[in-house]
């Protein structure tokens, strides 16, 4: 029976000011998903390795597998499939773990499938997965591990996708300090209504970035990443947030912030160089308070999920 391996990215949701809105996809570091058609109309969850045992085989919990069952529902068909996780990704990282596994198992399946679907089309199947993994079906982690670059998510309803241009040269420094929050977790501390005033300053931000995009206006993006919204209440369970911003003043980044939900911090630079001794910078300031972390340095992935 045919089958197909597809890999899909880590990401970076929110990007500081875009809750829920906003994400772009980092090289390298991801997940990988085979899918083999089977006789029969059952998803079977048949292997998951890098994960210490803690993820489910239930189809009905596995975000690869409720992704897969979203798009066979939509299509009205019943075939069966297994299914094989290879998890480069920790869990409750802030990277989109449980996004990259749902956008792999889709390209794979779509593919397993004779790609009936575009890649704009697999994002509300992906968007399924995380309602079962965190609680919201939020799209700023699937729509640009399925798609690439920076994703702008302008509505939900109706979703409403908007690809944005990414500047050359843009470079990201991952910080994710050994600690596991879940996303549902980090979701449930935040304040359910925000003054105007704060809601005037986070859209100019949002704007402001968006325009720091299309026109590679680096001090631009730099101004834009502020967070009114979530950061203040998220940050208190972040262990050196707030030093890790103070120590890298200095290095010319253009700012950080909050990946996702957390705990990893994302830092953004106009080169590699500059990404380079962030990391370094940022290493110290765990090393200070006893936290071991890892630090990935990556370009933005504009290509997104991929076959293998
Ligand atoms: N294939 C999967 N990969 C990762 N997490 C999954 C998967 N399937 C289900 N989950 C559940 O999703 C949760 C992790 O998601 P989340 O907290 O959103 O992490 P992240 O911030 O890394 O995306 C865990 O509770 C995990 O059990
Ligand atoms: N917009 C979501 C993003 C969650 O990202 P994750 O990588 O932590 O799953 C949120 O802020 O809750």
């Amino acid at each position: 029976m045919r089958e197909v391996t597809a890999f899909a990215p880590a990401t970076v949701a929110n990007v500081s000011c875009g809750f829920d809105i906003l994400g772009f996809a980092i090289d390298s570091l991801g997940d990988k998903v085979k899918v083999k058609l089977t006789e029969g109309s059952a998803l079977k969850v048949v292997e998951i390795q890098g994960d210490e045992g803690k993820l489910p085989f239930e189809s009905e919990k596995n975000t690869c597998s409720v992704a897969i069952q979203a798009m066979l529902d939509q299509m009205d068909l019943h075939v069966g499939m297994e299914i094989s996780l290879y998890k480069g990704l920790p869990l409750g990282s802030g990277m989109g773990s449980s996004a990259a596994s749902a956008a792999a198992a889709l390209v794979a399946a779509n593919e397993v499938l004779g790609k009936p679907f575009s890649k704009e089309d697999l994002v509300p199947f992906a968007m399924e997965a995380e309602r079962i993994a965190c609680g919201a079906a939020h799209a700023d982690n699937v729509a640009p591990s399925i798609l690439g670059g920076f994703v702008l998510i302008r509505g939900y309803d109706p979703l409403d996708v908007i690809k944005l241009p990414v500047p050359d040269g843009l470079h990201c420094t991952l910080l994710h300090p050994h600690l596991e929050l879940k996303t549902s977790d980090s979701r449930s501390v935040l304040k359910q209504q925000i003054s105007l005033k704060d809601a005037t300053m986070q859209s100019g931000n949002i704007a402001g970035l968006i325009a720091g995009l299309y026109k590679s206006d680096f001090p631009l993006i730099g101004r834009s990443l502020k967070d009114v919204i979530a950061e203040p209440s998220r940050a208190l369970l972040i262990p050196g947030f707030y030093e890790l911003r103070e120590a890298i003043k200095n290095v010319g980044a253009l700012g950080s912030g909050i990946s996702g939900s957390g705990p990893t911090i994302f830092i953004l630079s106009s080169n590699e160089s500059i990404a380079t001794k962030a990391g370094e910078v940022s290493r110290k300031v765990f090393d200070e308070i006893g936290l071991g972390v890892d630090v990935y340095v990556s370009k933005v992935n504009v290509k997104g999920a991929f076959i293998l």
